[in-house]
């Protein structure tokens, strides 16, 4: 049987204690393959973000269990399968462009060996060899600027050598938390483009927030929704569109009948929020 790539069983989280007790996630359950593109969209606090978060092992679940290729999200940093892009790109000021994408890049040996100890790691497989950084940045439009510092990037070229540092860590599990949100419409679009590019390429599987309904339909093949206090999952739809996703399909009318579905799900979910 083929394990998944991001795996959660009734995973439970509570911040605070006693009266103060706020449950930001209750009792999730979410099985991701290998190689699939999973969005998290919902209302403002129903717990997308706590979610990624107990994948990246940035937090530990209170109850049930997360895993990432079936190994524990500790294991599975060790061994270098995660890859994050925050909401805002944490460059180094004083590294160039091709400076910041290469530096971590140089996996240490300790972390190719737990790889190669953590069995099923689908058809991507363990001791691959490092991208061509340069090309990536090529191709992510970047090849003027590898030289230079980010201070002299506009705020989207910022984010893309963000993504292509990340990609070209080549992990197996990419974590995404609203990567696109502070970006002008016709930018964000342009990196939808090349995070399709790179993700088709790379074969990544991709867990990625957005509060962005077009976006989770163009890039996703599953849109899963969220409803808060508690913070759940409400409902998951596969989004049955052929790829390449290109900007033509914002022309097609199947496109716009995802998006009227999950805008009538969110407002399910808004409604049962306000109802609590
Ligand atoms: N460290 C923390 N301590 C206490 N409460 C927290 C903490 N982190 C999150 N919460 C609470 O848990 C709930 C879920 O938060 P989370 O950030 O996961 O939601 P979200 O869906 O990502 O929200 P947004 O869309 O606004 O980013 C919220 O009520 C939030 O206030």
């Amino acid at each position: 049987m083929k394990v998944s790539a991001i795996e959660l069983d009734s995973a439970r989280k509570v911040y605070g204690h006693g009266a103060s007790a706020m449950v930001a996630l209750s009792d999730v359950d979410l099985s991701i393959g290998p190689g699939r593109f999973v969005s998290l969209i919902g209302p403002s606090g129903c717990g997308k973000s706590t979610l990624l978060r107990l994948v990246a092992g940035l937090e530990t679940a209170d109850g049930g269990s997360v895993r990432v290729h079936g190994v524990t999200p500790d294991q599975a940093c060790a061994a270098k399968l995660i890859g994050f892009v925050p909401q805002t790109p944490a460059l180094l000021p004083w590294r160039s462009v091709l400076g910041n994408v290469t530096l971590p890049q140089r996996i240490n040996t300790a972390a190719a060996r737990r790889r190669e100890r953590i069995g099923d790691l689908g058809e991507r497989g363990a001791g691959k060899a490092p991208p061509d950084m340069l090309e990536l940045l090529r191709r992510a439009g970047l090849g003027e600027v590898v030289h230079r510092l980010p201070a002299q990037l506009s705020g989207g070229m910022q984010q893309r050598t963000a993504i292509v540092r990340a990609f070209g860590l080549q992990p197996d599990v990419m974590l995404m938390d609203e990567p696109f949100s502070a970006l002008d419409e016709f930018t964000r679009e342009t990196l939808q483009d090349q995070l399709l590019d790179l993700w088709d390429e790379l074969k990544t599987t991709v867990l990625f927030i957005t509060h962005s309904v077009q976006e989770a339909v163009r890039l996703s093949d599953t849109v899963v929704v969220m409803a808060p206090r508690p913070g759940r999952i409400v409902d998951v739809i596969d989004i049955d569109l052929p790829r390449p996703r290109n900007q033509r399909l914002f022309e097609q009318s199947s496109f716009h009948e995802y998006e009227d579905l999950i805008r009538d799900r969110l407002h399910r979910a808004w409604r049962s929020a306000d109802a609590a």
